[in-house]
């Protein structure tokens, strides 16, 4: 009679046979076989997932399209592409609809951004699209100027109060990241939930942390396997995504007593606000508004899309042009040279007069994706070709979009890692910055890309005419806020993270200049 070890040692080999030949099947009894990619990454997604678990989706993905080429296998059904023109066509219809992933995010019930179902996004977007259409934004064009420009420079004059003399000037020293994000969430605060967070005055963050907590949550559920059961994970957060829905919920809750629906409210008409739009919507067959819960979903979403993804391309873009000062001089010399002291610069004023400043942000974004996370699309039930043909994708596979890596991509930048903004200086402007994806493209692309250029532009604008800005110098600059800071020889060296959005890991450490009024 075989002993006790024996049985349990012929159960594991068994085991390991079994799990070997699924894994060794998995890998090579499909077409994705023929895609080149990490080894590792054929019998498992396990190395994918754990670079997205470390917020370094983006780098990952960089790094093998790099060594692989446009078309790399990252996971056994999962291929990343970095070929601007395959992702233009795949974002272009509801074909490759988005991945199973985004409905675990944590949205309840699903809305515009996490359903992967094309008809509700197209019944949504008729319901309120229009709320982010250009007219709309110029409509709120003036809440953005207060809650964004206006209250940053009034932040960042009281800093003078307390800073310093150099040359018998002012200077103050300033984060820039913790100065952008609170103008964003202001920003959606008057839009989306009809009042101002009122971060930019009281210095309260509690929303902020809300939201950073959550997305990392959200990114963790959506892409690890069994994402959902590990609450236990997140028991110190747990409290987080329901702030943010009572906020919402309370946001609604008074938008309607003000205003309530009519309900033959026309959907042309404009509103003050976002979520005015929202309330007055109504479904088009049934002419019902939407529900409660839809409401208050759509309305988080704004916090969750629309915050951390305009402040952060702030962000990148002050670090590009503090570490790159002949391009930072030109751009405020252009900004000063059409512009008198003290005007207020609008959307259209930078679109029409201020070319060089479109062109700096498009490099930012495209140098420093916002939104770097893993963006994955189902193929259709026949499958999909890749390349000409040259890449049989089966239905079951998911194309991981990685913009960061496609912005990358060295056969369609020249010297992709250098930010030059001067790659849309020239007679084919537009159709380079057709290849430049940070908004997505297609049919889910992004819905508040005129309200986030809105903020971007008029923030970099603004600021440029009213203040000079450099780097600290660790060692001349006396702050006590720039203890333990390192100084980094190019922005690639700050350290990353890209939970969705990609921002720097330690803000605190990393995002100081020195302003002084201009010159
Ligand atoms: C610089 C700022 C921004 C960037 C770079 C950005 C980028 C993106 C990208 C890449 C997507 C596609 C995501 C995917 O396919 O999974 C997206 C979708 C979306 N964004 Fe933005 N976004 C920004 C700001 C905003 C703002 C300010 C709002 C609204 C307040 C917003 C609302 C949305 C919505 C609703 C979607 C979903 C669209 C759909 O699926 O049909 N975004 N955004």
């Amino acid at each position: 009679m075989p002993s006790i070890y024996a049985m349990v040692a012929n159960g594991l080999i068994v085991i390991g046979i079994w799990l070997i030949t699924k894994l060794v099947l998995r890998a090579y009894s499909t077409p994705l076989r023929h895609i080149p990619g990490p080894f590792f990454g054929t019998f498992s997604n396990f190395s994918l997932t754990y670079h997205l678990a470390r917020g370094q989706y983006h780098r990952y993905t960089q790094g093998v399209h790099t060594k692989y080429g446009e078309v790399v296998r990252i996971g056994y059904n999962k291929v990343s592409v970095s070929n601007v023109a395959e992702l233009k066509r795949i974002l272009s219809t509801h074909n490759f609809r988005k991945g199973k992933g985004y409905e675990k995010i944590g949205f309840k019930p699903r809305n515009t951004f996490s359903t992967i179902d094309p008809e509700l996004n197209k019944t949504r977007k008729k319901q309120f699209g229009n709320a982010y259409s250009l007219t709309s934004i110029r409509t709120y064009e003036d809440s953005i100027l207060e809650h964004g420009v206006f209250s940053l420079i009034k932040s960042w004059d009281a800093c003078f109060a307390k800073g310093k003399q150099r040359d018998g000037r002012p200077e103050a020293l300033v984060n820039f990241y913790y100065g952008f994000h609170a103008v964003a969430f202001d920003i959606i605060g008057v839009l989306g939930f009809g009042r101002s967070f009122g971060i930019a005055a009281t210095g309260n963050t509690r929303i902020i942390d809300a939201v950073n907590k959550t997305l990392a949550i959200g990114t963790i559920k959506g892409n690890l396997p069994f994402g959902n059961r590990l609450q236990w994970l997140f028991r110190g957060m747990a409290n987080e995504p329901e702030f943010l829905q009572a906020t919402a919920r309370a946001a609604v809750a008074e938008c309607k007593l003000q205003r309530p629906n009519s309900c033959n409210t026309n959907a042309k008409a404009q509103k003050p606000n976002i979520l005015q739009h929202l309330v007055d919507a109504c479904d088009p067959l049934t002419g019902e508004p939407i529900d409660d819960e839809a409401l208050v979903s759509e309305v988080l979403l704004m916090l969750i899309a629309g915050t951390d993804t305009s402040s952060n391309g702030l962000s990148w873009t002050m670090l590009c042009l503090l570490h790159y000062p002949e391009i930072y001089s030109k751009l405020r010399n252009q900004v000063r040279s059409r512009f008198d002291k003290g005007s207020i610069i609008r959307c259209d004023d930078v679109k029409n007069q201020l070319p060089y400043l479109v062109a700096v942000v498009t490099e930012s974004m495209r140098l420093h994706t916002t939104v770097a996370g893993i963006l994955p699309r189902q193929m259709p039930a026949a499958g999909a070709e890749l390349m000409n043909g040259k890449y049989h994708l089966p239905s079951g596979t998911e194309v991981c979009i990685s913009l960061s890596a496609c912005h990358r991509n060295g056969n369609i930048w020249a010297n992709p890692s250098k930010f030059d903004p001067e790659r849309f200086m020239g007679p084919d402007r537009e159709e380079r910055m057709r290849d430049v994806l940070a908004f997505s493209a297609g049919v889910r692309i992004c819905l508040g890309r005129h309200l986030a250029t809105a903020e971007m532009y008029t923030v970099l604008a603004n600021i440029m005419l009213r203040y000079d800005f450099r780097l600290p110098d660790l060692e001349t600059d006396c702050y006590e806020e720039l203890a333990g800071c390192k100084r980094y020889k190019s922005v690639d060296d700050v350290p990353q993270r890209t939970f969705l959005n990609c921002s720097p890991k330690y803000p605190q450490k990393d995002c100081w200049a020195i302003i002084s009024p201009a010159s």
